[in-house]
């Protein structure tokens, strides 16, 4: 079959007809206390959302610390509606009328934990909920060690959500480090790509910004991170690298964190992505003659569609 072939990608306009907006990044200080980090979330929220931010991106993990050993213990049903994270995001978006991309948190659902962050509407519900797809493997000797998938199961689907700030693509954390992921993205129309985050010290330093703005550069879109803050006091090996930013489409870092608790804010001009786009059209010049990105998705979708199609067809000519 034919690959499914990425073309003049469609900017989709926002609900709200508005060429720009207020993000507002809230990288937490998050505590084994779980209603102590929902009331902080929240109020973060609010705050940013009084400070005109019509969409707010939540780090990794907000409701519990990062550890591989007590994150199931903090594991919440969302489908199951027993989820005091995800209702309090939906109850402060509905209230303030914002879009909430919700961060992760650690998600029970057939006897399996995944790392699920839920993207929040203005009307308070949830339009999409991404599983990590990439669960983070490490071993450097004397340095990190860390295996997700002791604990987590991956996602199955990449997440392109439509709301009222426009069409943003989903990724966490460990996502970011696979670019066709953010390619796919823009292929189906995204103007930003967010990603929560708890990137640690020991990858953090060298590669974090250069990871934001590589898929920001190649796609020439907009990328969010938004990280927990690093705890000067935690117990952890993990120590968690912070530095939640906004990069423009030129890699331009538009809001940066340090690694302390903060709330940062930036804009999102979507003429910036125009004009990029307009000034380097990378789009025109890749040479689809020699490589391409193959949306594996869609062709399969296609692929039953067409199936479909072919058997009613036939049913049909046989009088069925
Ligand atoms: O890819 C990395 O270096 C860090 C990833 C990470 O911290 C995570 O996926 O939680």
């Amino acid at each position: 079959m034919a690959p499914t072939s990425v073309s003049p990608p469609p900017l989709r306009p926002p609900k709200a007809n508005t060429q720009k907006y207020k993000v507002a990044l809230c990288q937490l200080l998050v505590s084994a206390d779980k209603e102590e980090n929902i009331a902080r979330a929240r109020s973060r929220i609010e705050a940013a959302a009084d400070a005109g931010a019509m969409l707010i991106v939540m780090p990794e993990i907000w409701c519990c610390p990062y550890s591989m050993d007590t994150l199931p213990s903090y594991a919440e049903d969302i489908d199951g509606g027993a989820s005091p994270s995800i209702s309090m995001l939906s109850e402060v978006a509905a209230a303030r009328k914002i879009t909430i991309v919700g961060g992760s948190i650690p998600e029970k659902a057939s006897g399996k934990v995944f790392n699920t962050c839920c993207v929040i509407g203005t009307d308070g519900q949830i339009l999409a909920k991404h599983r990590k797809l990439h669960l983070f493997e490490i071993d450097i000797p004397g340095d990190i060690k860390l295996n997700e998938s002791d604990t987590s199961t991956g996602g199955q689907e990449p997440t392109v959500v439509d709301t009222d700030v426009g069409r943003i693509g989903i990724g966490i954390c460990h996502d970011i480090r696979f670019p066709e992921l953010a390619m796919l993205y823009r292929s189906r129309g995204a103007h930003l790509i967010c990603y929560p985050s708890a990137f640690n010290i020991s990858t953090g330093e060298l590669l974090w910004d250069l990871m934001q703005k590589s898929r920001a550069v190649d796609n020439q879109l907009f990328v969010a991170t938004c990280s927990p803050a690093r705890d000067p006091n935690t117990k952890s090996e993990y120590m968690i690298w912070g530095h939640s930013s906004l990069i423009g489409p030129f890699g331009e870092v538009l809001a940066a964190a340090r690694h302390e608790e903060a709330t940062v804010m930036g804009e999102v001009d979507l003429s910036m992505i125009q004009s990029t786009r307009e000034n380097l059209p990378l789009e025109m010049q890749s040479r689809g003659d020699l490589y391409r990105l193959v949306d594996v998705q869609r062709q399969r979708e296609t692929a039953s569609n067409g199936a479909r199609a072919r058997g009613s067809g036939e049913r049909r000519r046989s009088g069925q």
